[in-house]
């Protein structure tokens, strides 16, 4: 079921941060959205988390308005990694990866062998078998944020969306971060993602959404959006397009648009 927005105005305090923007989202796709910092990105995942209000326009799961849905349903349906997770209690990792089942789970029911398996496939999914036994306030950034990702996909929604998960991993982990995300949307989830990066974003993303100002510079296919004028206007850059070993076009920044 598509998540989609339209015409969308959101307020942070005094500023009106995002414009009337819109788009409609695809599940099974990863979708990029990409711009310069304090264009919108983080308040437009949020926004389509049900977590803030809009000034103006709907956030849509399929054709309900996410504000409509009662939480439990929209925990269930909704996954989201915020940008600086934090972990409020030093919970062994295998029980902070649990608490992503709480939606699933009637109250005050124990956990059932189906939560006992979803926690145990999502440390796998992620590689953070080894550190199961180990208290989240001993962990790494790195290793944090994926345990963080664990506890989303234990509780299997249908949409992912993960601001800026990439920040704190080393190469291999992000790699593997976006092959997880890609299997993922494979499976037929629904994945949105905020990337800095843009040849992560043209390696990994099939749609990309630009941001500028608040407002949609571009969305389409990352081929289209990834292209040497939009990437002008969203964040005033020149790059030349090198093509990767399976021949996907990357965009590597070499200077400031002049002009
Ligand atoms: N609580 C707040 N009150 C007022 N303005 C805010 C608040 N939070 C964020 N902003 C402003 O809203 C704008 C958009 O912020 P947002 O975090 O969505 O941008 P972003 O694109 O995710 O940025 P970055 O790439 O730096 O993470 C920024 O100009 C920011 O300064």
């Amino acid at each position: 079921m598509e998540l989609s927005f339209e015409n969308l105005s959101v307020s942070l305090g005094e500023r009106t941060v995002l414009h009337g923007v819109g788009a409609v989202f695809r599940p099974g796709r990863v979708t990029a959205i990409l711009g310069p910092n304090g264009s919108g990105k983080s308040t437009l995942v949020k926004a389509l988390a049900g977590l803030i209000d809009a000034d103006t326009g709907h956030v849509r799961l399929g054709n309900r308005q996410i504000g409509r849905i009662p939480p439990r349903e929209r925990a269930q349906a909704i996954g989201y990694l915020p940008q600086d997770p934090v972990v409020h209690w030093n919970l062994a990792v295998r029980d902070l990866v649990a608490l992503g089942r709480l939606p699933h789970r009637s109250p005050f029911a124990g956990a059932s062998d189906d939560d006992r398996a979803a926690v145990e496939a999502a440390l796998a999914a992620t590689g953070t078998v080894h550190l199961a036994e180990r208290g989240a306030d001993a962990l790494s950034g790195g290793e944090r944020a994926r345990v963080l990702l664990a506890r989303v996909i234990a509780g299997a929604p249908r949409w992912l969306l993960a601001d800026e998960p990439l920040a704190s991993l080393d190469p291999v982990h992000q790699l593997d971060m976006l092959e997880q995300l890609r299997t993922l949307a494979a499976q037929g989830t629904g994945v949105v993602i905020v990337l800095h990066d843009l040849i992560q974003a043209a390696r990994a993303a099939d749609d990309v959404l630009l941001l500028n100002q608040g407002r949609v510079v571009r969305f389409g296919t990352a081929a289209e959006a990834l292209g040497h004028q939009p990437l002008r206007e969203a964040f005033g850059v020149e790059v030349m397009v090198i093509a990767d070993e399976q021949g996907r076009l990357l965009p590597v920044p070499i200077g400031r648009t002049k002009g």
